[in-house]
C-alpha cells in the first residue's frame, strides 16, 4: 500500500521577482490562495530591518553601521497568502513598514551585504518549512535565495503603467503627482538594480511576463498555469 507521504504531490517552491509595481505581491497572494501554498513577501522584511533602523537611530546611508546593526532586530514574517503578518522584536509592523520614509530609505539598506545574508537565510528557513510549497516574491529569489526553485517568474510593466496602479493605491488619500511617483519608481529601480549584492536581475531560467495590457485576473491565470504545467511535467 502506498503512503500519503509517497501519493502527496511535491512541495512546489515558486519564486516571483521583478520591479515595483509589476503585481508582484498581488498575484503572489492570490497564486497562493489558490493553489494551497504559503506566500512570503521577502520585500516586506526588508521593509522591516529598514524600519528598525530607522527606529533606532542608524544612519541608513552609513554602511558600516547598517551591516553592524543588522544582525539585532528578530524579524517574523507570517506565511498565510490571506493574512500576510510581520512583526519585529513582537510588534506588529505591517503599518509602519510602508511609510515614505521607509520606502525612500529601503533600498540603502537592502543593498548592504549583511542584511541580504540575514535576509537570504531567513527566507530559505521558511521557504524548507513550507509544507505543500510557498510562493516566493522579491527581487532575487530566482537568482539568489532560491536558485532551484520549481517555477521562476519575472514581472515586468512600462513605468507609465507601474506609476499608474501606485497612485490608483491612493484612492482616498491625497492624490499624489503622477510624474513624481514615476521618478520615485524609476530611482529605486536603478539602486536595486544596480547594487553589488544580488541586485534586482531576471534569472536566466525565469519566464518573463509584461503586465502592461494585462489584467490582474490574467497574470494569476498565467501564473497558475504555468505552476500547474511543472507539476504534471
Ligand atoms: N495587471 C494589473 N493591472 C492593473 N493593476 C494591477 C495589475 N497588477 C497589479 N495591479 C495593481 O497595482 C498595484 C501594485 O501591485 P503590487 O502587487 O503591489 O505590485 P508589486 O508587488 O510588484 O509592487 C496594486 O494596487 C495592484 O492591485
Ligand atoms: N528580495 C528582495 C525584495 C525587496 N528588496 C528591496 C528592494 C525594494 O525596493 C524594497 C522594497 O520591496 P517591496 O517589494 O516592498 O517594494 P514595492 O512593493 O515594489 O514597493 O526591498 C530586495 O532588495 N530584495
Amino acid at each position: 500500500m502506498e503512503t500519503a507521504a509517497r501519493t502527496a504531490p511535491a512541495a512546489v517552491i515558486v519564486g516571483i521577482d521583478g520591479p515595483s509595481g509589476t503585481g508582484k505581491s498581488s498575484t503572489s497572494k492570490a497564486v497562493a490562495a489558490k493553489l494551497g501554498l504559503r506566500y512570503l513577501d521577502t520585500g516586506a522584511q526588508y521593509r522591516a530591518i529598514t524600519w528598525w533602523m530607522l527606529s533606532n537611530g542608524i544612519d541608513v546611508n552609513d554602511a558600516q553601521a547598517v551591516a553592524d546593526a543588522a544582525g539585532k532586530p528578530e524579524i517574523v514574517s507570517g506565511t498565510d497568502p490571506s493574512a500576510p503578518a510581520i512583526t519585529v522584536d513582537g510588534a506588529d509592523a505591517s503599518g509602519p513598514i510602508r511609510t515614505q520614509q521607509v520606502t525612500a530609505a529601503v533600498s540603502a539598506v537592502s543593498a548592504v551585504p549583511e542584511v541580504r545574508t540575514r535576509m537570504t537565510e531567513l527566507q530559505r528557513a521558511i521557504a524548507a518549512e513550507a509544507p505543500h510549497g510557498i510562493v516566493v516574491e522579491g527581487r532575487d529569489i530566482g537568482t539568489t535565495v532560491l536558485p532551484d526553485a520549481d517555477v521562476k517568474i519575472f514581472l515586468t510593466a512600462s513605468a507609465e503603467a507601474r506609476a499608474a496602479r501606485r497612485n490608483g493605491e491612493l484612492k482616498g488619500k491625497e492624490a499624489a503627482d503622477l510624474a513624481a511617483t514615476q521618478a520615485a519608481l524609476v530611482k529605486r529601480d536603478a539602486a536595486d538594480s544596480g547594487r553589488k549584492t544580488s541586485p534586482l536581475a531576471k534569472a536566466d531560467d525565469a519566464i518573463e511576463v509584461d503586465t502592461t495590457e494585462l489584467t490582474l485576473d490574467q497574470v494569476i491565470e498565467c501564473v497558475v498555469t504555468l505552476i500547474e504545467e511543472k507539476r504534471s511535467a
